[in-house]
């Protein structure tokens, strides 16, 4: 059997209802730092419009979809087609899968050039992930504030900081009673990319 290299003492942050596990230095220092320049100029970002209740609006953040060919994403109303792996995003998939001991056939890239780009409210519950899909989300760049709310009762809520080399795994129930988001924030000014791994069939 493969060990699981997840340190063992790490601990779910959802009080119920599914799992959030938060690892704070997947990578070292210096290779957090040159796979987030490597990322920032090597990825074939985008603007693209998503639909909100009824309107067309420019997403606030620049994104991007790799995987493999053939299986395409959508959400909130717009198609993703997937760019081929590159050797870099490999490289960053295999320590992944080795932590999280699972198969990824697909990351959603997420660039966030200030405080003022986001992600509002959402679950990643499409139909084409299955269900209680695992999601490995790692992070690279300044640490940003991640808010989980419960679906139902969205009063209850809590974040954590996602900092610069982070892994955190949504599992479980996690998408089917929690939403999550990164806010806008007046207090940071720098950049950070955020990688989603995912199996779609
Ligand atoms: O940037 C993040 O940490 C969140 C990304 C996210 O929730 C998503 O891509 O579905
Ligand atoms: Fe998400």
């Amino acid at each position: 059997m493969m060990a699981n290299l997840f340190p063992f003492d790490t601990k779910n942050l959802l009080p119920h209802s599914g799992e959030v596990l938060y690892f704070d230095s997947l990578f070292e220092l210096k290779k957090a730092d040159e796979y987030f320049k490597i990322l920032k100029d090597d990825v074939s970002w985008k603007h693209e419009a998503i639909w909100m209740f009824g309107k067309k609006v420019m997403q606030p953040r620049l994104t991007a979809l790799y995987g493999e060919e053939g299986v395409s994403y959508s959400y909130s109303g717009i198609t993703m087609e997937p760019v081929p792996w590159s050797k870099t995003l490999l490289e960053i998939k295999g320590k992944v899968e080795e932590l999280a001991e699972a198969r990824f056939s697909h990351v959603l890239l997420n660039f966030y050039r200030d405080g003022q780009d986001s992600m509002g409210w959402h679950r990643d519950n499409e139909a084409s992930l299955g269900p209680e899909p695992l999601i490995a989300s790692v992070s690279f760049g300044v640490p940003r504030r991640f808010q989980f709310r419960n679906y139902v009762d969205k009063k209850e809520k809590l974040q954590i900081e996602l900092g610069h080399g982070s892994l955190l795994l949504m599992k479980g129930a996690c998408q089917d009673h929690w939403e999550h988001q990164i806010p806008k924030s007046k207090k940071v000014s720098g950049e950070r990319i955020n990688l989603t791994f995912r199996l779609i069939r």
